[in-house]
């Protein structure tokens, strides 16, 4: 006997469901959004700063290491936003989550740019199409009010 990852069978075969994570970071009503650098197809799309979740790590704790890699900074993760989001053809969601910062100011040490958007301001970047949902619960929602 020995653990396994969680999975979902799809009826040909059994395969593990990918986990990404993404910080929704709010700081006096204004959600930090992050220009990605790579891949070239992404390059200049804007997201939520985050990535996998690696096996054995907990969401939360995936969520606290992608922004202390990608921005400096610690973070206290807070509730969900939105729904899972399916991401392309594979078993792999996107999960955003509420946080906040804990100490220091975000550096883009791997984005080409950051920008602190109000409610009003989060139609000025061209989002990941897969984060719309996510933008839409941030605009009708009370993290940014
Ligand atoms: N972090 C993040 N990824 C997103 C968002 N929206 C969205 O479609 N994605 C997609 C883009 C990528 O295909 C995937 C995340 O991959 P990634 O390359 O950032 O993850 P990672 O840092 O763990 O990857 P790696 O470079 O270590 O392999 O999820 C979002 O808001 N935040």
């Amino acid at each position: 006997m020995h653990a396994e990852r969680p999975s979902l069978s799809d009826g040909r075969g059994t395969h593990a469901l990918r986990v990404i994570v993404g910080a929704a970071i709010v700081a006096e009503r204004k959600v930090l959004a992050c220009a990605r650098a790579h891949p070239p197809e992404l390059a200049g799309m804007w997201e939520f700063p985050g990535g996998k979740v690696e096996p054995g790590e907990s969401e939360t704790g995936a969520l606290v290491r992608e922004c202390l890699e990608e921005l400096g900074v610690r973070i206290a993760v807070g509730d969900r936003i939105g729904d899972d989001i399916p991401l392309g053809h594979r078993r792999t969601v996107l999960k955003i989550f509420a946080a906040r910062l804990v100490d220091a100011q975000p550096r883009a040490l791997e984005h080409a740019a950051l920008r602190w958007l109000a409610a009003d301001e989060l139609d000025d970047v061209p989002w990941l199409p897969a984060d719309a949902p996510i933008v839409a619960a941030l605009r009708a929602g009370p993290w940014l009010r």
